[in-house]
């Protein structure tokens, strides 16, 4: 698995506001928005394109657009619902597909209440967004789904990830010899006793949508 840690002073502007526990919601939200385009610009660089010619008003010019199938992006809601829109801007071709997750907060373990995607993945690129990579059981079973039913890769878009997290992915997909990347804005210290990163940025659910 191949990870990667967006380097950029507006990306650690942007995600030092988002960590401070004074940020509210609506400004929670517009950040995370931001962030996800800021980090899909690098996540998306393996993106499958062709070849085209387009006429402009003086010659033709060779250049290229998004390969079809179209990249599906896949939101784990809750949480990932907040990164939706900022990749549809940068890929607004893109098909959207959705997974409902839920961690047990006890257990810590991945649960899944919700799938509507095309049934065929076959061939497709897939981004998973979703802000929190802790444990990395959430995104372990996502990706599997994903693999499950076709998708040639996987790359996932967090804000946040832990070593933990990291580390548990490197090990699940170990021997699949599927590429998977991981993007995100920066890899924090660990988790603490309850699962949740430090530092962090809190319950990101939470955080974006109100407490359940
Ligand atoms: O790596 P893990 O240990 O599996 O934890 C990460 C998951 O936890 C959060 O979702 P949560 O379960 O809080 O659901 P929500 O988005 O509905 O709040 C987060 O958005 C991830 O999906
Ligand atoms: O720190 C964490 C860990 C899991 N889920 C969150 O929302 N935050
Ligand atoms: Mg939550």
């Amino acid at each position: 698995m191949e990870t990667l840690v967006v380097d950029h002073p507006l990306v650690a502007h942007k995600l030092t506001t988002l960590r401070d526990v004074r940020t509210d919601s609506p400004t929670f939200r517009r950040l995370a928005d931001e962030l996800v385009t800021l980090l899909a610009y690098e996540a998306t660089r393996d993106v499958r394109v062709t070849e085209v010619t387009v006429d402009t008003p003086v010659a033709p010019a060779h250049g290229v657009r998004l390969a079809k199938p179209y990249p599906l992006v896949v939101p784990i809601l809750r949480a990932g619902l907040g990164m939706l829109d900022g990749m549809t801007r940068l890929l607004p071709t893109a098909e959207v597909g959705f997974l409902g997750m839920i961690r047990d907060e006890n257990t810590l373990q991945a649960e899944t209440y919700a799938t509507r995607l095309p049934e065929d993945l076959s061939g497709r690129q897939c981004y998973v967004v979703d802000p929190m990579l802790a444990t990395g059981g959430t995104l372990a079973a996502a990706v599997q789904y994903l693999f499950d039913r076709g998708a040639v890769d996987v790359t996932a878009i967090c804000l946040l990830a832990a070593p933990e997290g990291l580390a548990y992915m490197d090990k699940v997909f170990a021997n699949t010899g599927k590429p998977i990347r991981v993007v995100t804005a920066a890899l924090d210290e660990r988790l603490n006793e309850h699962g949740y990163i430090v530092p962090g940025l809190g319950d990101a659910g939470d955080r974006l949508y109100g407490v359940v």
